[in-house]
């Protein structure tokens, strides 16, 4: 079975948790964009929800094919976000934002009261760290920002490659107007206290680790589709 093939299974089992009336946090990337298109089939049926994308890649797909859309000033508490993830650790804690989009995604699902995250099943992991983690920049101060990752890092006993993100010739810069540097550091034990020590860096505008956010993880295997609770992060 193909990679999208799981990833329209894993949506398509999301969308029984969407209800009519819904406001629902619709995220960014290839397996939130097979939601995108399986919820517009059911709202072109019928079915009425109101949707705050979580980029602008997001809000045109969603344009195209008539999901009817909203912003977070205008319904600031959502119903429901589904959305998906780089890695899905333990305790359904997520790295996010290989699509550059991490903030608004971690805005929205904060506003939410559930968060689903929907994934094929390369996605698990046991340790999160193999995918690099992306922290979103303000690019004033970039070479001070990214030594003061490296300084942060290090005294948690990581370290590894930090690339600023490139699109072409220049920095990829995200729909909030920032730079993305992407930190491979290979594992993250305690991904908790890499995050508390990212958000003191004055020039860390958000980074990708999603902890306490997803409630829920439909993961799609060649196995059947999987759904992990946070709790237990286990199948339930
Ligand atoms: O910024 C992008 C998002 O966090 C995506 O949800 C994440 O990168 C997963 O994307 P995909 O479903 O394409 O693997």
């Amino acid at each position: 079975m193909d990679a999208t093939t799981l990833k329209i299974k894993a949506a398509r089992a999301a969308l029984d948790h969407v209800e009519n009336g819904m406001k629902l946090g619709i995220g960014t990337g290839s397996t939130a964009e097979e939601f995108v298109r399986l919820l517009a089939e059911r709202v072109a049926e019928g079915l009425s929800v109101v949707g705050v994308p979580t980029s602008e890649r997001t809000a045109r797909l969603c344009r195209e094919l008539s999901v009817p859309l909203s912003t977070l000033d205008e319904l600031p508490e959502l119903d429901l976000t589904v959305d998906g993830a780089d890695e899905i650790g333990p305790g359904l804690v997520l790295v996010k934002g290989g699509g550059g989009a991490l903030l608004r995604e971690k805005i929205v699902a904060a506003a939410s009261r559930r968060m689903i995250v929907i994934a094929d099943e390369t996605k698990l992991v046991g340790e999160l760290g193999r995918f690099p983690l992306p922290v979103e920049v303000n690019p004033f101060g970039l070479g001070a920002t990214r030594l003061a990752i490296e300084r942060a890092a290090g005294r948690l006993g990581l370290s590894g490659t930090l690339k600023t993100r490139m699109a072409g010739d220049g920095p990829f810069v995200t729909d909030g107007g920032h730079f993305i540097v992407d930190a491979s550091f290979g594992r993250i034990p305690e991904p908790r206290a890499l995050a508390d020590a990212l958000k003191e860096i004055p020039g860390v505008v958000e980074h990708g680790l999603f902890i306490g956010l997803a409630d829920l993880a439909i993961v799609a295997g060649t196995d059947g589709v999987r759904t992990l609770d946070a709790a237990t992060h286990d199948r339930t």
